[in-house]
């Protein structure tokens, strides 16, 4: 057994482990000041400059801020404005208005885009909420050819969590660098600048957008002190400079809005940072998969690497679920997942390889589904009639594959890009997958002898 994912491509970065850990890091010895965060001057001529991600006042388990000590600080930058009709861009913005749709959705492979820089081939598909009161999230798909050359980019709606399918991505941010490849994840902390490279090629994936809050780990309850994503797992990048007079073009995004900005440096000039409040990546190989070793298919909430906690405890304003290479060995039950309808959302997506619940195919990797609030779906009729006459030997599923679900409590939109532009809505999802289930029902037929009972009319 392997722990982890091997990867065909070695990361040349280093970093520091821990989720939610206080870290201190400095390119040059002696970068963060001792014994205080903001001297009259800070070592080596730099600025001091503070990033919240908090209110100042949040409680101290919530409270989230970076110390980062920098050549120039992060306002010195012509002003902001509004980006008109640039390639791609569909953010959730006041114009947009979403398709509010029960039936089941499933996308076909999203298309790559071999032209586009990161934020040129950054489309929104689905959405909820609004980023004016930060309550919401935004489901998105990019594909992108070109690195971003001088340009980085902020997000001030949200933070970002990235499931890359197709391709490494080399992510500078202002605290540091992170290497990113299918397989792993990576979150991006609302207002922080980043560029993407892409040295290994072409890439894809999805991205989950949470305007509330920030991802945390699961509670384990009484599965202990262990288990799932396990803290010392997640890694944050060590600080990492450039004191570089290159003019970059900076743009943010603000209410769903694109704006730019002109810097007559790099924006990467943290020379040292000390604080919580970091971008950090997480190997999905080194998830501790746990499932029912008795009878019956468990929630998928066992699955849950990072929640968003909606201000309803418990209740996710998203949670990031994966589908790992697992054992099932319960017995006597029906293995996949239960038909179901659920109060909650689910916006499906496919690393690589398939997914136990779909044997009929048409979920394919790059694609996606989405089964809103209270739509029906489960197993389609290939997995039903397989799953329901197999024989419970332990079986190994989803080997080589990984698929991942984006859960909440929120009834979720379309964008038109997502329902029609994509062009790749599978019109016939719903007929093929349940439309074929046939009735087994072996009870007395009604008004029979033994089941007097009239059917009414
Ligand atoms: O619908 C799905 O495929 C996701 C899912 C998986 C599971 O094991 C239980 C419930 C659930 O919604
Ligand atoms: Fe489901």
């Amino acid at each position: 057994m392997t722990v982890g994912t091997e990867f065909a491509t070695p990361d040349p970065y280093k970093y520091q482990p821990g989720f939610n850990s206080y870290h201190v890091t400095e390119a040059i010895e002696g970068a963060v000041p001792v014994g205080q965060n903001s001297p009259q001057q800070a070592p080596f001529g730099l600025y001091a400059e503070k990033l919240s991600g908090t209110a100042f006042t949040a409680p101290r388990h919530e409270n989230k801020q970076t110390w980062v000590y920098r050549i120039i600080p992060s306002a010195s930058h012509s002003p902001f404005e509004k980006v008109e009709g640039a390639k791609n861009f569909n953010f959730q913005s006041r114009e947009n208005t979403f398709h509010q749709i029960p039936n089941q959705i499933r996308w076909d492979p999203f298309a790559m885009d071999e032209e586009a820089t990161f934020l040129e081939g950054l489309q929104l598909v689905a959405g909820a909420g609004d980023p004016r009161v930060k309550n919401g999230i935004g489901i998105y798909v990019y594909a992108a050819g070109k690195d971003m050359g001088n340009e980085a980019f902020y997000n001030a709606d949200g933070d970002f969590l990235f499931v890359p399918q197709t391709g490494d991505l080399d992510i500078e941010t202002e605290l540091g660098k992170l290497y990113v490849r299918p397989c792993e994840i990576v979150v991006i902390p609302r207002g922080i600048r980043f560029r993407i490279k892409m040295p290994s090629g072409p890439v894809r994936g999805y991205i989950l957008e949470i305007f509330n809050n920030h991802f945390e780990l699961p509670e384990l309850g009484p599965i202990g002190s262990n288990g799932l994503a396990n803290a010392r797992d997640f890694e944050a990048p060590v600080a990492a400079y450039v004191d570089d007079p290159t003019p970059y073009k900076l743009f943010g995004k603000f209410d769903g809005t694109l704006f730019s900005a002109e810097l007559d440096h790099s924006p990467f000039d943290v020379v040292g940072w000390h604080g919580v409040y970091y971008p950090f990546k997480y190997d999905l190989g080194k998830f501790n998969t746990i499932g029912s070793i008795s009878f019956d298919h468990p929630d998928p909430s066992i699955f849950t690497v990072l929640t968003a906690q909606s201000d309803h405890l418990g209740t996710a304003i998203a949670d990031f679920v994966i589908f790992p290479p697992r054992w099932l060995v319960a017995e006597g039950t029906f293995r996949p997942p239960w038909y179901h309808r659920n109060t909650m959302s689910e916006f499906m997506g496919l690393i690589s390889g398939s997914y136990d619940a779909k044997e009929g195919g048409g979920f394919l990797p790059a694609g996606a589904s989405l089964h809103n609030v209270m739509s029906s779906h489960g197993p389609d009729a290939a997995t039903y009639n397989k799953a329901s006459t197999m024989d419970l030997k332990p079986a190994k599923v989803g080997e080589g594959s990984i698929a991942f679900m984006f859960e909440s409590c929120l009834q979720v939109g379309l964008t038109d890009w997502g329902l029609k532009t994509c062009e790749k809505v599978q019109e016939t999802y719903n007929q093929v997958s349940w439309l074929p289930i046939k009735k087994n029902f072996t009870g007395p037929a009604q008004g029979s002898a033994s089941n007097p009972v009239k059917a009414k009319k």
